[in-house]
């Protein structure tokens, strides 16, 4: 019988792409969501990963992702929730069209895919399923100009935890908070700078160290229900 894939949603660039590549070297089948059609989605789809378009911005279009998932895959090894919108707080009308795009991307599309899939996961003939949220460091400790974001991604770590209670023992459920792991385009060396003086590893590690930390979940039985910070010890600056 094959494996049962690996679904990473927003797995088209950065760190979604890293370890959806590293999983298929790894061994595992993999399926993605992306929103925009490029050139780089070619490169995923020679290597056999199955890439699925999804605008989590809405309800529709998370339920009619998952349709397009239930039609791809009769079972699943793990969901990665990966896809997220790092938008800056606006000011004046779209304020509240920002927050609600913002909790439907980090919170209402993990909340409504989990529901939906589990019966996906539980027909996985592996001992181990798994459900992995990318939240944030500054879950901890808001944000000022991404107050938006961060809440929404406290309300994803917040999550975790009921799944997991909600899940165990048949499925996994656990959180990866990274800090800054790595730039964005236009982002110059004096930003570079001030972030790697954040934390005190002083680095910007790239994106090895969230596989690092995703196979471990992966591979540990006995993880449920925790959020590994990978951060750089950003707390202790
Ligand atoms: N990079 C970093 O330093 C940090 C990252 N994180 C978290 O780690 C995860 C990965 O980060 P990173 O790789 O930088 O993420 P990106 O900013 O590159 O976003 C990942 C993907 O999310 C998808 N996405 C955005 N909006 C939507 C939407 N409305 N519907 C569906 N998909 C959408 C995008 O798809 P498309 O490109 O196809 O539009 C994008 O490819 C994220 O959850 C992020 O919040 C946390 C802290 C630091
Ligand atoms: N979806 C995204 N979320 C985040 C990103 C990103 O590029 N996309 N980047 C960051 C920053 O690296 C931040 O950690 C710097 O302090 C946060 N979230």
């Amino acid at each position: 019988m094959s494996a049962s894939p690996i679904l990473i949603t927003g797995g088209a660039q950065r760190l979604g792409r890293h370890c959806a590549e590293r999983l298929v070297d790894d061994g595992h089948p993999v399926i993605i969501s992306y929103r925009r059609e490029r050139p780089e989605l070619a490169t995923l789809r020679e290597r056999g990963i199955v890439t699925l378009p999804a605008d989590f911005a809405t309800e529709a279009g998370i339920l009619d992702f998952f349709e397009r998932l239930k039609a791809e895959t009769r079972s699943l090894r793990a969901i990665v929730h990966n896809a997220s919108d790092w938008a800056p707080d606006s000011s004046g009308p779209e304020a509240g069209a920002t927050f609600e795009r913002l909790f439907r991307i980090h919170m209402l599309a993990p909340y409504l895919i989990n529901l939906h899939a589990r019966e996906l996961l539980e027909a996985c003939s592996e001992p181990q399923r798994d459900i992995v949220h990318l939240t944030d460091y500054v879950v901890q400790k808001g944000s000022r100009k991404h107050a938006a974001y961060a809440a929404t991604k406290a309300g994803l770590d917040n999550l975790t935890l009921s799944f997991a209670a909600m899940y165990a023992p048949a499925i996994q459920v656990n959180a990866i908070a990274p800090a800054m792991i790595m730039l964005n385009e236009g982002d110059d060396e004096a930003y570079a700078e001030k972030a790697r003086a954040k934390s005190a590893m002083e680095m910007i590690p790239g994106p090895g160290v969230i596989y690092q930390s995703l196979r471990y979940l992966l591979d540990n039985r006995y993880v449920t229900g925790v959020t590994l910070p990978v951060d750089g010890g950003r707390h202790l600056r």
